[in-house]
């Protein structure tokens, strides 16, 4: 019998995975500690590098492919999530990994287009590229829109040489990853590891909205995850306000997020204070902990910064579970898949004989 993180007193089934055991005082095993995945959620996933985020989420990751009935989606910076398509010790872990991912540029709506190509909407160029989002779902026809419209040359040439930027990161695509295609069994691993930060954002914004937008038109029946490593990356960028909506308006169409990241305190507001389950690893920086200490719900008492309270190892978590209201320390439990964000260490390294006289 596993105590089920996320669920409240009423429901006592649906779907959940392992997360691990609790962690008793003295540093022992204690009971099995699972994770709801029967009703969505907002998980973020917090701690300092090298403590266990990613192999926290690489769990979540597992349990999810697993489950019946949920599209679960990770966004993945670092290519560090292929690994779920390795083979699983136990159950299988069904997944795919998308190396080379395009979204639709209808995805993003025009105020984005203008912000993700850096031009302000009330400049020339910026307004024409606001027009052409608007009116084209393909960046060749809002090229097209362009260059048929009356206004300068130079503002012309202005937005058509920034979609050029777009057009260059292979990443739009009007047939882009769609909700339908995210909605299948197996979870699917989003690598946007080979992307610089703009293009890496509008992938996660395609990507969200068309997870959000399909269940809001009850488009696809499955409640999707979306799994975000290095959150900060996407909350700093044009995938904000998709993500923003999920947190805050995510609940009833029945959309879920796990956000995780080292700073917490680089996270907007509603990144900690919309998370209904914190699943916080070891911290140690003044500001990432005041920002967990300014989300505290109430009914934690004390501080969390207590010494006594904060996960030291990795793979140590605290978590603050609202469903419950309650805290709890745990040790999140070994993948059944290989974990791919391991550090290389330089001792690794096989130095080849013609390299190591010089
Ligand atoms: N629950 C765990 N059980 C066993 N090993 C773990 C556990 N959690 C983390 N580790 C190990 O700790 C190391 C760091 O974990 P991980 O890569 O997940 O850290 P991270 O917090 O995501 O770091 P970064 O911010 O650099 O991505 C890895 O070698 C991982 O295998």
């Amino acid at each position: 019998m596993s105590f089920v993180l996320g669920r409240n007193a009423d429901r006592e089934d649906g779907p959940s995975c392992r997360l691990g055991v609790y962690r008793a005082l003295d540093g022992s095993d204690g009971a099995a500690l699972a994770l709801d995945l029967d009703s969505p959620h907002a998980i973020a996933l917090v701690g300092k590098r090298g403590y266990g985020k990613s192999h926290t989420m690489g769990v979540i990751a597992e349990g999810l492919a697993r489950a019946h009935g949920l599209a679960p989606v990770v966004v993945d910076p670092m290519g560090a999530f292929a690994t779920l398509a390795s083979s699983a010790d136990g159950e299988p872990v069904p997944a795919t990994v998308v190396a080379e991912p395009t979204v639709a540029p209808a995805s993003l709506d025009p105020r984005s287009w203008c912000t993700l190509l850096g031009l302000s909407p009330e400049s020339a160029a910026g307004s024409l590229l606001w027009r052409a989002a608007q009116a084209e779902s393909t960046i060749d026809g809002m090229r097209t829109h362009i260059e048929s419209t009356d206004a300068a040359r130079a503002a012309r040439r202005a937005a058509t040489n920034h979609l050029r930027l777009a057009d260059s990161w292979d990443v739009f695509d009007a047939d882009g990853l769609g909700a339908r295609a995210l909605a299948g069994p197996e979870i699917t691993v989003v690598d946007v590891s080979g992307l610089s930060a703009a293009p890496m954002n509008a992938v996660c914004r395609g990507i969200a909205e068309a997870l959000y937008r399909a269940r809001v038109d009850a488009a696809i029946d499955q409640l999707p995850w979306l799994l975000l490593d290095e959150a900060h990356t996407f909350f700093d960028g044009v995938a904000a306000p998709a993500l923003e909506t999920i947190l805050t308006r995510g609940r009833a169409p029945g959309v879920s997020l796990v956000a995780a990241t080292q700073r917490p305190s680089a996270l907007p507001d509603v990144g900690i204070s919309q998370s209904d389950i914190l699943v916080s690893h070891r911290l140690t920086a003044g500001d990432d902990l005041a920002a967990l200490e300014a989300a505290q719900p109430t009914y934690v008492g004390g501080s969390l910064a207590d010494a006594d309270r904060l996960p030291e190892a990795p793979g140590e978590v605290l978590v603050i579970d609202d469903a419950t209201e309650t805290v709890h320390a745990g040790r999140v439990r070994e993948r059944d898949t290989p974990h791919g964000g391991e550090s290389p260490a330089a001792s690794d390294v096989v130095v080849r004989p013609d390299c190591s006289s010089h």
